[in-house]
């Protein structure tokens, strides 16, 4: 068995290390404790690597990285990582992006009531200093202050509801997102950053770009209250450092709760020597939960892109994902599963595929179109990727075509992938149901109802009675435990998706084949 190479180039929680640790294709190459040197050496070999921000996906790395085909940003930010040096060279990258959402949110609150209440401050003189002078220490409020949350996304607005569970006035600014996202929840919103300006309490949850590099810096400060408070859990830089040196000595900025710095690590930074500061090393990411489950889903994340089954949260695509509505993404998904499983389950010739969608997904055919490609390809090509698909496509001779229908079968939304093969024609068609269950709906004129996931046996049968016990003879006496059975039937026959816990051999394949009433019996794993 040809085998991925995955390098997990920093710390992350062994929850993922197992998962990498028992997968049969997967060579896991632990790297998070050689020096970023000698990392080099080692990312040679890697098909895919996982990083978090203390690795610098820069030229050196990517140059070195002569075999990698993705990346996992085992985060949210991916300031670090070269993302055009990435798409020249046709390595995918992806993020896991609400993991730790809720961490970061936790973590800004902490910094928020910190500063409030000099907590570390006061918590150290009785416990370092065994002093008892509570006249120290009066603090300030939350309840009634204006709180400016710039960026309102996964972790602004979650800071703003809970600030206002503090009874604080809340208000926001992202130009990105509809108002009504914030008004809705009983948020204020405006697009002129003046009104943020005028908050007690400033937090920042925004990207590190171009546009949000030293958002603040004096001139901004210059126009806040006096003993403003100002925090920031999202990426040193967005405020200017010097600038908040600078205005944190004069007592302008009355307390800073900062999470990240500019260059980290930072042990020997200017803010590190000021009184009126709370620091963490950026840590809004570092709660067991998070952690694990960050660890989990770049783990599995990883696993998928190195066997080209998906690429979860890809940010580099040729289609711009921010601007595809979130209730698109699961699709993209789907499709590329959907037509992932009908490759493996008729191993031939592929000359033409056809994606149709019905419903408001249709404006999206383009994009699945791609997806579709890649998961087909997947199971013949190596090395296929979002980038290269449809030139290896249109390379092997496959046309590719795209119909779009009303919305005609009862269903929302629906994508359905017609595959013309050496061997005749098969089809599968999928929706999503509440924002984000995928579900396999129909396979070869067959209704269905089954979540595109794991190792499963495909079979064609006459509808005779005996068929299921026979089947569970068969793979009981291989020592394969069936997870789950689906039968659907029609006037010619009966179709069962068998989902088993171990993968069928050739031999299973042949013996279920063996048996008197099947007709195809096909092998697929998502
Ligand atoms: N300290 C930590 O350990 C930690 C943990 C997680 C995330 N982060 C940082 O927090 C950031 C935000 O995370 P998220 O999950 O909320 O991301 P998100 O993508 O869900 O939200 C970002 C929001 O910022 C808005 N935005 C972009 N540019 C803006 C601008 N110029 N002005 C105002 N708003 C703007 C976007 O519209 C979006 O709503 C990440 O990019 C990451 O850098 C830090
Ligand atoms: O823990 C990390 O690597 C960084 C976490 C955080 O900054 C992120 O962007 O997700």
């Amino acid at each position: 068995m040809s085998k991925h190479t995955i390098v997990v180039c920093d710390h992350i929680h062994d929850a993922g290390l197992e998962i990498l640790q028992n997968t049969e294709d997967v060579n896991y190459v632990y790297a998070a404790d050689i020096d970023k040197v000698a990392l080099l050496d080692v990312i040679k070999d890697a098909d895919v690597a996982i990083t978090r921000s203390s690795t610098d996906v820069d030229e050196k790395f990517l140059n070195a990285a002569t075999n990698l085909k993705a990346i996992i940003r085992a985060g949210v930010g991916y300031d670090n990582v070269d993302m055009e040096g990435c798409s020249k060279r046709g390595i995918i990258a992806m993020n896991v992006p609400t993991a730790n959402t809720i961490a970061a949110v936790e973590l800004t609150m902490t910094h928020m009531l910190s500063c409030m209440r000099k907590f570390p401050y006061a918590h150290g003189q009785l416990k370092d200093q065994r002093i008892w002078k509570r006249e120290d220490w009066y603090g300030r409020e939350l309840y009634g202050k204006k709180l400016g949350v710039i960026g309102f996304g996964n972790i602004g607005h979650r800071v703003a509801l809970r600030a206002k569970s503090f009874e604080m006035d809340v208000i926001t600014y992202d130009p990105y997102i509809p108002s009504t996202k914030a008004t809705d929840l009983g948020i204020k919103y405006t697009t002129n950053f003046e009104d943020i300006l005028d908050c007690d309490i400033i937090t920042i949850h925004t990207p590190k770009n171009k546009e949000t590099i030293d958002m603040i810096g004096e001139e901004e400060i210059a126009k806040m209250k006096d003993g403003v408070v100002l925090i920031n859990c999202a990426r040193g830089g967005l405020y200017n450092e010097d600038a908040l040196v600078n205005n944190l000595k004069s007592g302008k900025i009355a307390m800073a709760g900062i999470d990240v710095f500019k260059k980290e690590p930072a042990t020997d930074h200017p803010l590190l020597d000021l009184p009126n500061v709370t620091v963490t090393a950026h840590l809004g990411a570092n709660t067991k939960e998070s952690q694990r489950e960050i660890s989990v889903q770049a783990a599995n994340n990883a696993i998928e892109s190195a066997r080209g089954i998906a690429y979860p949260n890809a940010l580099n695509l040729p289609i711009d994902e921010s601007k595809i509505p979130s209730f698109v993404k699961p699709y993209i998904e789907l499709t590329q599963k959907m037509a992932f499983l009908i490759a493996q389950s008729d191993k031939t010739e592929i000359r033409s595929i056809n994606i149709a969608a019905e419903g408001e997904i249709a404006e999206y055919l383009e994009s699945l179109e791609t997806f579709a490609t890649v998961g087909a390809l997947a199971v013949s090509t190596e090395d296929i990727n979002y980038v290269n698909a449809n030139f290896i496509a249109e390379e092997k001779g496959i046309e590719i075509t795209t119909s779009k229908f009303s919305n005609h079968s009862g269903y929302q939304n629906k994508v359905s992938i017609k595959f013309t093969t050496s061997k005749g024609v098969q089809t599968i068609s999928g929706t999503v149901f509440n924002d984000d269950v995928q579900r396999i709906v129909e396979l070869n004129g067959f209704a269905l109802d089954i979540e595109p996931q794991g190792k499963m046996l495909i079979m064609r049968n006459e509808d005779v009675p005996g068929v299921i016990g026979e089947v569970g003879k068969t793979l009981a006496n291989s020592n394969i435990n069936i997870a789950d059975f689906r039968l659907s039937r029609q006037k010619d026959g009966a179709l069962a998706v068998i989902l088993i816990d171990e993968k069928a051999s050739s031999n299973v394949i042949k013996e279920l084949e063996n048996i008197q009433a099947a007709k195809s019996v096909a092998y697929a794993e998502i």
